[in-house]
């Protein structure tokens, strides 16, 4: 007797079967609140892009370039083109106050760049906290009808490995890589009970990057907007949180937890740094003297 299967064939793909018994052992890859942590062994890459192409989705990722950061547009995007949700359709956001330094990087197909100018800013805290207003800004403006999801990226960084579609959910967070291994009690959190980014000892999860969150276009947009009140707030009563825009995010992350995880796999050390538990660097920081780069000490 014939067996008649009513599967198509068009969307049959091969690969390994899951186990319910058997995972990565040396890391974590589910948070308490049950969010994947995702790490190299913890998803099959063929698989999960299988899943998300069928969405015809587009990534909105935003950059800033001010001052000499734009040494590092080139080398960012060159990679981003090589390993950066490859066979998506990514849109770039690049904001810079020397929009004719941008360089000319080849783009492959569904991937476009947008150069914003903005003015120039003399503290590099200042630069680095701006970030939010202006991302708050373009999501409301101009991103929520055109793009699905969103990351918002460091430019001091260069792309080694992939990164997925394995890296997409509503609100995405990156364990910051010094601070993987560390009690929560030596986090560099926000101490001061005077900071709407207060965390006090005892409390919190993990210590997030401040160079790296993503998510949908709603979900970032409510981020960005509370983490920029709350700034103009510490601002208004002359305090400024010590890590800037990273410190309020982890105040937003701890009250609002994020849905997906990323390792530090995804904005490591550097290249040539190695630890056990990373099997790939996807992303790294690229090495710079503090002194030379930024505008004030
Ligand atoms: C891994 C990580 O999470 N690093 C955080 C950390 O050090 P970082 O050393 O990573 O900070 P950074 O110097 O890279 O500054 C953050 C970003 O601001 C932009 N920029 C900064 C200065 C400048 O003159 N021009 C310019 O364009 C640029 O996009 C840069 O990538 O602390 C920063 C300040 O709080 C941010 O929270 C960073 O995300
Ligand atoms: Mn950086």
């Amino acid at each position: 007797m014939e067996i008649k299967t009513c599967v198509s064939t068009a969307y049959r793909l091969v690969y390994n079967q899951p186990s319910a018994l058997v995972g990565r052992t040396d890391v974590a890859s589910v948070t308490p609140w049950s969010a994947p942590i995702i790490w190299e062994g913890t998803f099959d890459p063929t698989l999960i892009d299988s899943i998300y192409k069928q969405q015809n989705l587009t990534i909105a990722t935003t950059v800033f370039a001010l001052g000499k950061y734009t040494r590092f547009i080139k080398d960012f995007l060159e990679s981003a083109e090589q390993h950066y949700l490859v066979g998506f359709r990514v849109h770039y956001y690049l904001f810079t106050d020397q929009p004719e330094s941008v360089p000319e990087v080849k783009m492959g197909e569904n991937r476009s760049l947008t150069v914003l100018t903005v003015q120039s800013l003399n503290r590099w805290q200042d630069i680095s906290m701006n970030r939010m207003e202006k991302l708050e800004k373009l999501i409301e403006n101009e991103l929520v009808r055109e793009a699905d999801y969103i990351f918002c990226l460091d430019i001091d960084g260069k792309f080694y490995g992939r990164w997925g579609a394995e890296s997409l959910g509503r609100l995405v967070g990156v364990i910051h890589p010094w601070f993987y291994n560390f009690q929560r009690n030596q986090f560099t959190y926000e101490r001061r009970p005077e900071s709407l980014a207060y965390i006090p000892a005892g409390e919190g999860d993990y210590y997030y990057a401040g160079a790296a969150f993503g998510g949908t276009l709603e979900d970032v947009l409510n981020l960005t907007k509370t983490c920029r009140e709350h700034l103009n707030i510490d601002a208004a009563n002359s305090i400024e949180a010590l890590w800037q825009e990273e410190s309020h995010l982890n105040k937003y992350f701890l009250l609002n937890k994020p849905s997906k995880l990323l390792s530090p796999e995804y904005m490591w050390r550097g290249i040539n740094i190695g630890a056990a538990q990373i099997k790939i660097v996807r992303l790294a920081n690229v090495p710079k003297n503090y002194a030379e780069v930024r505008p004030n000490p």
